[in-house]
């Protein structure tokens, strides 16, 4: 999988994605449709749907993916759920990767069952049922190999990926992960295990489909990771709401551009609520700070040599 979306990033020149994070509040009025007014809940999510379609047609030609985010759908219960699944199947029905951010993991029975609802399949008597069937999907490693394993072994049957949490974006992230051991931190170690992980899923390019999250907020611990660890593929989350550049995404990517997909969900969705796009639908604003995205970031590729 991590070939076929490195592919698409090179084919569209973007390495970037959108991220589905959709809060019902986001969705302006004249867009809102009350024909689904049964309950509170499936008004809104299925609202919410109708948003996301609409912004997956106005990107699926210049992204090669979208990231949805679970905690907004489980906000709405099981009509977000709904919403969730039917997002990621309008999403691949239009071309695009989808991650799924669901940040699973769990002992190793646990966690077989969270990989076969997101990646692998689901039994059921003879029949193997495919849940939501993400082409990626986001785990925390916090339990060790024993909860990484199942994922891992969807990815090679399934031909999926993951990002292992390593280096997160949010401001704590320090608390725990930057604690130093015998001269490496936290996150080192877990960079070493998702290198170790991953080993066995390097695909052509050189990178392997057991990826890594590490937030365009932390540069200098990216550059650090890379150092020692040139088959990690990134996830980077943090560009746009969290202040995150495209000069902070540089350590993450090799001269031909690969070695990373960066997200960017607020700055993207609620773009039409920004002055720069004032008067254009919500699509249309999505659209455009899409394209201002990447060209700052090709931009940005440009100065450090960088290029598709
Ligand atoms: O795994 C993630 O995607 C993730 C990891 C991380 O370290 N930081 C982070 O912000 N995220 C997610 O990336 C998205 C960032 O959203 P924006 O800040 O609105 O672009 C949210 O869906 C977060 O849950």
């Amino acid at each position: 999988m991590i070939d076929k979306l490195i592919e698409r990033i090179a084919e569209k020149q973007s390495p970037i994605c959108v991220g589905l994070d959709t809060k019902f509040d986001y969705i302006p009025q004249e867009f809102l449709s009350r024909e689904f007014e049964k309950d509170a809940l499936t008004y809104a999510a299925t609202n919410i749907f109708q948003y996301n379609c609409a912004l997956i047609d106005a990107v699926a030609d210049i992204v090669p993916a979208v990231k949805v985010q679970i905690a907004y759908y489980e906000m709405y219960g099981c009509e977000g759920m709904k919403a969730f699944r039917d997002t990621i199947r309008y999403a691949k029905n239009a071309g695009l990767i989808v991650i799924a951010d669901v940040k699973r993991n769990d002992i190793g029975a646990t966690a077989t069952a969270y990989s076969s609802a997101y990646l692998g399949r689901t039994k059921i008597g003879e029949e193997e049922i495919p849940v939501f069937d993400a082409d990626f999907a986001t785990v925390n490693g916090y339990l060790g190999t024993d909860g990484i394993a199942p994922f891992v072994e969807d990815c090679r049957k399934y031909e999926k990926g993951i990002f292992v949490l390593v280096k997160t974006s949010n401001k704590s992230s320090g608390e725990l992960q930057d604690i130093e051991i015998e001269g490496k931190t936290i996150y080192d170690r877990m960079a070493d295990y998702v290198a170790r992980w991953g080993e066995d899923c390097i695909g052509v390019y050189g990178y392997s489909s057991v990826g890594a999250v590490i937030g365009a907020t932390y540069p200098q611990q990216a550059e650090r990771i890379r150092e020692t660890h040139p088959h990690i593929f990134v996830l980077i989350p943090g560009y746009g709401a969290q202040g995150g550049s495209a000069e902070g995404l540089i350590p993450n990517f090799d001269k031909k551009g690969f070695g990373g997909i960066v997200n960017n969900s607020r700055a993207i969705l609620t773009a039409y609520q920004n002055e720069k796009y004032a008067g254009l639908s919500f699509e249309k604003a999505a659209r455009e700070a899409t394209l201002a995205m990447q060209r700052d970031i090709l931009e940005t590729f440009a100065k450090h040599g960088i290029a598709y």
